[in-house]
């Protein structure tokens, strides 16, 4: 195509609405009208899929639950009265909870305010509040934000000893939707611990976000924590933003959370429309499938150029792979669906690995993010007449051409500026995007039952621990590995016993090791104390 030809697609394809000053420009996707056409009563069905689903129907069958993440900013589409008020209830508790905390009406038992937040959660129960707390939180917020994602000795180290002379006036979000997430759990107990070791009372400055009957919300109330929000069976972990997950932490920042209610339900409106060049979400969804055949046979390179939105393709990340990712169609056929999302901002990744995307295997399609609000305020120029931010719009559109010319696709989506309603909008339209693309390919995208093998696997390793240190404190003499193996009746599972002596061995924990740790059969181990 020639630059008017490209100019004239341009234009045939760009999405814009004024309201939310957006637009959607997937014109550099090489596909064609009779493929659009093609697409269209798959388009139809999925339209009528997402219908259903906010009409509240079993979307997501394994788990025989419904999907409701967009009553969450609609309460008036909720299926039932009984949850529309659940809806309802839990925003006006959460507003009053958190204007309450920053007047000081509820306060730590030893200071006047609480200053700060740890937010103890992970996946979907960590990643939306990390992405709208960088995306939004104002530099002199409230309360200021911590988080520990991960069940890292060291990391969660290195945020209790930023809070360690804090601690008294520090709040602690515990966020778990099963309530029983390892990782939550041990970040909890490490905290909880951090309170003791001050003599603080944990539970008065602790609040739960869990499901209704979770064990963590047995503990909540057993411990007398101050108090708890519900996590509804019917919203999944990776679109809990708009739930007390997300809402909670943002509204204790100070951030507009009506606001990006809002622009979700803005957006929602506009991707319930059924036709194909007027739903945003769908012009999306049709430009995955297009890209990658359907299969996922190109990856998602997310790049937004600006800062305060580098989160968000790590958002994206566990919304597009864990819906998308899946061995089994809804038939049961197997199929091995999703599209790998990275990414980082630009213009930043340019100077990383931006040379494979431009010459390298073309396996991927760009996604850009494009912020025209440079800054409140002036720009200095940097060169006559040039300022960073030109730069920054300038780098975008390069890349952009770069990778067309050779060959390479991107969509660009464009927002006025970075504020909650467009944020709101942005995780919705992918929200909606992910919904439309699952019913493409025929797929659950509201479940995650891979995720359980690895966690299963790891809970087995910890009780082969167990073993193996109470086979080597009752025995007198060193073991090799495959001794230790027959003692603990697991023959086959010499070199997991390996890599569990080498890890207590290099935590000081008990174990005594003689030889050579690259000859793991010449190893001899034995009980040091
Ligand atoms: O909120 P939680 O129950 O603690 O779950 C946290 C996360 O862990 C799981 O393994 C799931 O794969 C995620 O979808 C979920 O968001």
């Amino acid at each position: 195509m020639d630059q008017s030809q490209l100019w004239q697609r341009y234009q045939d394809w760009l999405y814009y609405d004024p309201d939310l000053n957006f637009y959607l420009d997937i014109s550099r996707m090489r596909f064609s009208d009779q493929f659009v056409q093609e697409m269209q009563p798959q388009f139809q069905k999925a339209f009528q899929d997402m219908a259903d689903l906010e009409a509240g129907a079993i979307a997501n069958p394994d788990e025989n639950r419904m999907v409701g993440h967009y009553w969450l900013r609609n309460p008036d589409l909720a299926p039932n009265a009984e949850l529309k008020a659940d809806i309802t209830d839990t925003l006006e508790k959460l507003k009053t909870f958190a204007a309450q905390v920053h007047s000081g009406y509820i306060h730590p038992p030893k200071e006047a305010r609480f200053t700060d937040v740890i937010s103890i959660g992970i996946g979907g129960s960590a990643l939306g509040p990390q992405f709208v707390s960088q995306a939004l939180a104002p530099l002199d917020a409230p309360l200021n934000l911590h988080f520990i994602d991960n069940t890292d000795p060291k990391g969660i180290d290195d945020q209790l000893e930023q809070l360690r002379d804090r601690l008294s006036s520090t709040l602690v979000l515990v966020i778990s939707k099963s309530g029983g997430t390892p990782e939550t759990r041990n970040g909890m107990i490490e905290v909880q611990k951090a309170y003791e070791a001050q003599n603080l009372n944990f539970g008065s400055h602790a609040v739960a976000i869990t499901g209704k009957g979770s064990k963590l919300e047995q503990i909540a109330i057993s411990e007398g924590w101050i108090t708890t929000f519900p996590m509804h069976d019917w919203v999944g972990g990776r679109t809990s933003e708009m739930s007390a997950v997300g809402l909670v932490p943002a509204a204790l920042q100070g951030i507009d959370i009506d606001s990006i209610l809002e622009g979700a339900k803005t957006m929602d409106n506009l991707t319930r429309k059924s036709q194909l060049k007027t739903n945003p979400a769908a012009l999306l969804s049709l430009a995955w499938y297009a890209a990658g055949n359907g299969k996922g046979e190109k990856d998602m390179v997310v790049l937004p150029y600006k800062d305060s939105l580098s989160l968000f393709s790590r958002y994206l990340q566990q919304l597009v792979m864990e819906s998308l990712g899946k061995e089994k169609d809804l038939d049961g056929n197997t199929v091995y669906q999703g599209i790998a999302v990275y990414g980082n901002k630009g213009s930043t990744d340019q100077h990383a690995y931006v040379q494979q995307l431009r010459e390298g295997v073309p396996n991927f399609f760009a996604t850009f993010i494009e912020v025209l609000k440079d800054r409140d305020g002036d720009s200095p120029e940097v060169e006559a007449g040039v300022t960073s931010g030109d730069y920054l719009s300038g780098l975008l559109q390069g890349t952009r051409l770069a990778l067309y010319e050779n060959e390479r696709d991107s969509i660009t989506i464009t927002v006025g500026e970075v504020t909650p309603r467009t944020v709101g909008a942005l995780i919705a339209l992918y929200e909606r995007a992910v919904g439309l693309y699952a019913s493409l390919v025929n797929i659950n995208a509201y479940h995650q039952p891979g995720v359980e093998a690895g966690k299963k696997a790891a809970a087995s390793i910890l009780e082969l621990q167990n073993n193996v240190i109470e086979v080597l404190q009752q025995e007198k003499t060193s073991l090799s590995l495959s001794e230790i193996a027959q003692k603990v009746n697991a023959p086959d599972s010499v070199e997991a016993i390996y890599k569990i002596i080498r890890h207590l061995h290099s935590n000081y924990r008990g174990v005594k090791v003689e030889g050579n740790w690259g000859k793991p059969s010449d190893l001899k181990i034995s009980w040091a104390n």
